[in-house]
């Protein structure tokens, strides 16, 4: 099995290295356009590997698609993160065409490979991919909503005081701070989280997590990669192991919750063959209306996406 990430940045070299520790893949690529960075890291990762005992190796390459021949799946974190006062939205036009071009590159060497989009902004950089890779939706799609409910059972953690492990949620719409927390289906080991922490405290943590990324922003002067690279890896893993885990993920909808022709955070079955199955769930109306508001931003993106093709047609 083999496995390319393409961007050796920040995200996308946590990836690969988490995927060496995980010790499952016979091959992972880290490839990137910056001479050297791919090759750096991916030494850095062997070495690592005699201390915590992995033999999955990484090889790192510059730019050179060839040696990301028949991968099974392929992870695209290659573009610019924000800086502190840009939104996700203010990478567009340089991040289009970033993806557009590796995900040419990808569908020439790899055509069967699963492409999972990481790059920002996140719902209209997989649209990118898809349209550029031209094949089967339920093998493209995006990585948000693993590390969106993560920062919320992390939140829910601190504030229960107890473990994370131990908490389940789901969470929907876009990767922008229109996203939507679904409390009603947060539980605590099976225990609904309302039972055990107060409305007021709840409400701050779901608005904390919709501008989680933000906050490490502002922190750091970049965004985050440990959990989103361990975000992607995770999705990699259900896939090549054919797990049918349940995440939300950024898929095509065609239908699904009254939207059609738009890449959404829902809750899909990942396998083998990529997205197997989304999940309708039976949203009440409060839910329904701020769905409809993310998706109704993500579409807005997506039509300047569309207005750059013309433009550049
Ligand atoms: N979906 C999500 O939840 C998240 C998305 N992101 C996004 O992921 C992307 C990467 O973030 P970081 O790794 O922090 O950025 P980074 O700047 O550390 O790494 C990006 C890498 O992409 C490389 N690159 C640029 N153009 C390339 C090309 N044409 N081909 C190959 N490599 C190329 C750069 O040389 C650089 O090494 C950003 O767009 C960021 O906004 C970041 C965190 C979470
Ligand atoms: O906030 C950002 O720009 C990066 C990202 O998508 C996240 O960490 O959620």
């Amino acid at each position: 099995m083999k496995v390319t990430v393409v961007g050796a940045g920040n995200v996308g070299a946590t990836c690969a290295n988490v995927l060496a520790h995980r010790d499952f893949l016979q091959e992972v690529v880290l490839l990137d356009i910056k001479e050297g960075t791919a090759e750096g890291k991916s030494l850095d990762s062997w070495q690592q590997a005699p201390i915590d005992y992995y033999s999955t190796k990484v090889t790192g390459i510059t730019n050179d698609y060839s040696k990301t021949a028949d991968s099974d799946v392929v992870v695209i974190t290659s573009g610019l993160p924000r800086k502190p006062g840009m939104s996700r939205d203010d990478l567009i036009s340089t991040n289009a065409n970033i993806v557009k071009s590796v995900t040419e590159s990808i569908a020439q060497y790899s055509p069967h490979a699963v492409i999972i989009v990481v790059s920002n902004p996140l719902d209209v950089m997989t649209y990118c991919a898809y349209l550029a890779a031209k094949k089967d939706s339920k093998k493209v799609f995006g990585m948000a909503g693993i590390l969106d409910t993560a920062r919320y059972r992390a939140f829910l953690a601190d504030e229960i005081g107890c473990s994370p492990k131990d908490i389940q949620a789901i969470l929907m719409g876009g990767h922008g701070d229109t996203m939507v927390p679904l409390p009603r289906y947060t539980t605590v080991s099976g225990i609904p989280v309302t039972e055990l922490i107060t409305p007021d405290k709840l409400t701050a943590i779901i608005q904390r997590t919709k501008v989680g990324g933000g906050e490490i922003v502002n922190l750091l002067g970049t965004s985050a990669w440990y959990a989103p690279g361990a975000a992607a890896a995770q999705m990699v893993e259900a896939i090549l192991k054919d797990e049918k885990r349940i995440f939300p993920c950024c898929a095509w909808l065609t239908g699904e919750y009254g939207f059609k022709d738009i890449y959404l955070g829902v809750p899909v079955v990942l396998g083998k063959n990529g997205i197997e199955k989304i999940i309708e769930l039976q949203l009440n109306q409060e839910e329904k209306t701020l769905l409809n508001e993310s998706a109704l931003h993500v579409k807005e993106v997506m039509d300047v996406l569309d207005q750059m093709k013309r433009v550049n047609a």
